[in-house]
């Protein structure tokens, strides 16, 4: 078990290798009781990436989270963490590789019962052999990291939705994830806290130099946050697109990839183009 809680470390020290992308997604099919939803996705995330899964509503992204975090296994093909197979490693090692894997939940997940420090405490209590004293000035300290100082013995019921979320991030960062995913982090938000969270992932990827994948429909993150995003696609159960957003929506080959990107504006305009009366 690495107990190191002040540096990001590779999940895998061994298997680590400096070229292995952080995420690497092959051959791929994901879905439920044996039905595939997604196919054969094929995908790699760069270490230090801010890389958003977009996509229509019911095209599979949070089904695709579920399969990259571990909590539904894949119906064929893998998904590495820096160059070490999850679904071949042992249950110990999968348990050692989660540790280096933090996720924000939609709501922020926390417990109700128990105030933002002792939230952040969890995972330091379960995963380390720190005593008490020291799992609470961690937690201190990644409650500070997220602007939350001060609010430690605040319970969730007495907390904005926003500051909800970065009380889960604090929590997602406790064991210094080298990899973190997120939910669907604007979902509930108004547009000011969700820019604040927006610039919040920026400077703890800036800092920490950890890798952030993003599930999310929200325009105005996409395009003021992610380096690179895949768009899934509900028919074809597969990606297509990949890439800079600002490059995709004016120069996407796929007509829908615009579309989603520039809010519709592709098919408004052609609409508005096909009622011109003729010259
Ligand atoms: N546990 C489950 N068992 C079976 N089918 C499921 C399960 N969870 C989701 N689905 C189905 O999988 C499909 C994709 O859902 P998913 O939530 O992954 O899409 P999404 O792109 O995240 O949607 P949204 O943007 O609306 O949240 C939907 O048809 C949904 O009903």
């Amino acid at each position: 078990m690495n107990t190191d809680n002040s540096t990001p470390a590779p999940v895998s020290a061994s298997a680590a290798n400096a070229d292995s992308p952080a995420l690497d997604v092959a051959g791929l099919d994901c879905g439920y009781d044996g039905v595939a939803l997604l196919k054969n996705l094929n995908f790699q995330v760069k270490r230090g990436e801010i890389f958003f899964i977009i996509g229509g509503s019911g095209c599979g992204k949070s089904t695709l989270l579920r399969h990259l975090i571990g909590l539904n296994p894949p119906l064929a093909g893998s998904v590495k963490f820096f160059g070490e197979c999850y679904n071949e490693a042992s249950g110990d090692r999968q348990r050692e590789m989660l540790q280096r894997i933090g996720v924000l939940y939609q709501g922020g997940a926390l417990w109700s019962s128990l105030n933002l420090l002792e939230n952040v405490m969890l995972p330091l209590e379960e995963y380390t052999p720190l005593d008490a004293a020291e799992r609470a000035e961690l937690a201190c300290m990644k409650l500070a990291q997220v602007g939350l100082s001060g609010y430690d013995s605040y319970y969730p019921s007495e907390i904005s939705g926003g500051m909800k979320k970065r009380a889960g991030l604090a929590r997602a960062l406790a064991l210094d994830p080298a990899i973190v995913f997120f939910d669907e982090p604007s979902a509930g938000l108004d547009p000011i806290s969700s820019r604040n969270l927006d610039e919040l992932i920026v400077n703890l990827r800036d800092l920490l130099g950890m890798t952030c994948v993003v599930v999310s429909h929200e325009l105005a993150s996409i395009f003021a946050i992610a380096d690179r995003v895949i768009m899934l696609d509900k028919q074809t159960k597969g990606i297509i697109a990949d890439g800079d957003p600002r490059v995709l929506v004016k120069e996407g080959k796929d007509a829908r990839v615009r579309e989603f990107l520039g809010r519709g504006e592709d098919a408004k305009a052609a609409a508005l183009v096909q009622k011109q009366p003729s010259p």
